[in-house]
């Protein structure tokens, strides 16, 4: 991750320097904000540097055509602070433009920005244990002390791009879905070739389909995508939601993964052929996660049951996708893995468009792509000519981003302490490494969770804690390797007795190469619970 911004000057440095703050919060996403406004409410003085350059987080660097949420927006609202009162969606399921939209709202609510720089990439974080602080370094040449380094980098601060020989020889426009140009690429009577079919590889599909002279794509693994029902939102829409939205934030408290709908408290396999379709034709006309985690209880852990949606889903596909060849590619009888242990996407027309004329898809196991050429991409079936490359191949998520910074402390490093794998406490604190917290960290329940939900509660909890430790007049914390410890069993132990080993995710980093496999979300609780 580079910046843009010129670097500060020595002035401008000296004065960062002068000041120990209370916090600095590494990263501007929406796990910050409730952090800091109640730290700041306590006369905490809080500062967030952030490596984009406006507002939004992971929506600022994700703007390719097609970005969208596929939580409704209505719940990736903060409950903070009633901040959803005076704000309205324009669609059910807002595009990147839609939520950094609500973000500058937040920040008019809390007035974030007096205290967030952007364009500023901490490189580096060293501890100094006597005098309690810590000092950060940003690549622009900023310096800021800290008594507490809280780190909300996101899951997604690391692109993976793909080793293949030749690609920077590449004289097309070739960008990472998380690294597309700010002002857009115009992909109209373009050759494009799309990598990857992950959540935004489709999103990018649906969009350069629409006006490609021709379009690519290569899939490695088919997406188990869901229909999204995407909806215009008026404002009498938006008033109609909000009359009970008190009752759904209670349920996205109480919810798996944050969000206002619970599982169906039956397993699949045991309810009749005819009942179990019937409720599943219901929820595929509603569309949405609700028929991931808000389906038959025991979906991700009972194979028997996963396999009776993954049948009805891939009926679903065949009867849209006319040629019975990429059918089979995009639905296969073998399902690829069960269903819902890799994060599913929400498509629109997604299948729709390989009915196109302009559209192809590859099987890049059986036809793999060999190198890169300044004019394409080579096969062993030939060279597909292209002017556009895009690398949808997703992030070394959750610990990536993390392990970018030279985080030190008692002379250690922290990518070394994790280099056979992540230990924290809770998502939230490692040991040997005091006075520093996550949000949205490796080991919590980041992937499964709705981000807004996410940011909320243990931005609180956060809060509530450094809060704590000032009026107690404690200096120093961290956590012992005995609960960290107990803490890597109990997610590792979830994760075993489930589905989610038989899928190759990024949920325990098996799309890394050379990454240690481990379990990197929580797969049993909202923050909440
Ligand atoms: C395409 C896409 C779609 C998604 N859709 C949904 C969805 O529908 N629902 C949902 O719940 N979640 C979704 N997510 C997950 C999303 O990451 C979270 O919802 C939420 O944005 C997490 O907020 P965050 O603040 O923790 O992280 P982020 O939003 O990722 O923000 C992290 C920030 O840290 C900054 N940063 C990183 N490293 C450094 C550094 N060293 N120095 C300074 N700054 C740094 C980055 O610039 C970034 O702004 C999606 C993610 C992606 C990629």
């Amino acid at each position: 991750m580079t910046s843009t911004m010129p670097a500060p000057t020595a002035a401008q440095a000296n004065a960062d320097e002068t000041e120990v703050l209370d916090a600095l919060i590494v990263g501007g996403g929406f796990s910050g904000p409730v952090s800091v406004d109640r730290l700041r409410e306590d006369g905490f003085k809080v500062k967030v540097w952030d490596a984009a350059g406006g507002f939004g987080g992971i929506w600022w660097w994700n703007c390719y055509p097609g970005a969208r949420t596929d939580s409704t927006g209505q719940i990736y609202q903060f409950q903070y602070k009633d901040l959803w009162k005076d704000f309205d969606f324009k669609e059910l399921y807002p595009d990147f433009n839609g939520v950094r939209e609500y973000f500058e709202y937040v920040d008019s609510q809390l007035d974030l920005s007096r205290d967030v720089t952007f364009n500023t990439f901490a490189e580096s974080c060293t501890w100094d244990d006597a005098a309690k602080e810590w000092t950060v370094r940003s690549s622009e040449g900023r310096e800021q002390r800290a008594r507490a380094v809280i780190v909300a980098t996101g899951f997604g601060a690391k692109p993976l791009y793909p080793n293949i020989e030749g690609l920077d020889s590449f004289e097309g426009e070739c960008h990472h879905t998380a690294r597309w140009p700010q002002g857009g690429l115009d992909m109209t009577g373009k050759r494009v070739v799309v990598m990857g079919t992950g959540a935004s590889g489709i999103q990018v599909i649906q969009e350069a389909a629409a006006v490609a002279e021709h379009l690519t794509v290569f899939q490695r693994t088919p997406n188990l995508a869901l229909p999204m029902r995407q909806q215009r939102l008026s404002a009498d829409d938006n008033d109609r939601y909000r009359e009970n939205i008190e009752d759904r934030f209670q349920i996205r408290d109480n919810s798996f993964a944050g969000f206002d709908f619970y599982f169906i408290p039956q397993n699949a396999a045991d309810t009749p052929e005819d009942e179990r379709t019937a409720i599943y034709e219901k929820m595929w006309d509603e569309g949405g996660f609700p028929l991931w985690l808000g389906n038959f209880q025991g979906l991700l852990t009972d194979e028997a049951a996963n396999h009776t949606f993954y049948n009805f889903w891939r009926s679903k596909v065949h009867d849209r996708v006319k040629d019975p060849k990429t059918a089979e590619m995009l639905a296969p009888a073998t399902p690829p893995h069960p269903f819902g242990v890799k994060r599913p996407s929400l498509e629109q027309n997604y299948f729709d468009v390989y009915n196109q004329d302009n559209v192809d898809l590859i099987d890049s196991n059986a036809t793999p792509i060999t190198r890169v050429l300044p004019n394409g991409v080579e096969t062993p079936d030939g060279v597909v000519e292209c002017d556009v490359l895009v690398l949808a191949t997703g992030f070394d998520n959750n610990s990536g981003g993390i392990n970018a910074i030279d985080i030190k402390a008692g002379g250690q490093l922290l990518r070394d302490k994790w280099a056979t794998g992540v230990d924290t406490y809770m998502g939230l604190s490692t040991h040997g490494f005091p006075n520093l917290m996550f949000l949205y960290g490796p080991q919590s329940p980041s992937g499964f969770c709705n981000g807004t939900d996410f940011g909320g509660a243990p931005g609180d909890m956060v809060a509530d804690f450094l809060i704590w430790l000032k009026d107690n007049g404690i200096s120093r914390f961290e956590s012992t390797e005995e609960v960290e410890r107990e803490w890597r069993a109990h997610v590792d132990d979830i994760f075993v007795n489930s589905l989610f080993p038989k899928a190759k995710s990024w949920y325990w980093g098996a799309n890394v190469p050379g990454k240690p496999a481990q379990m990197l979300n929580y797969s049993e609780a909202s923050p909440h619970i």
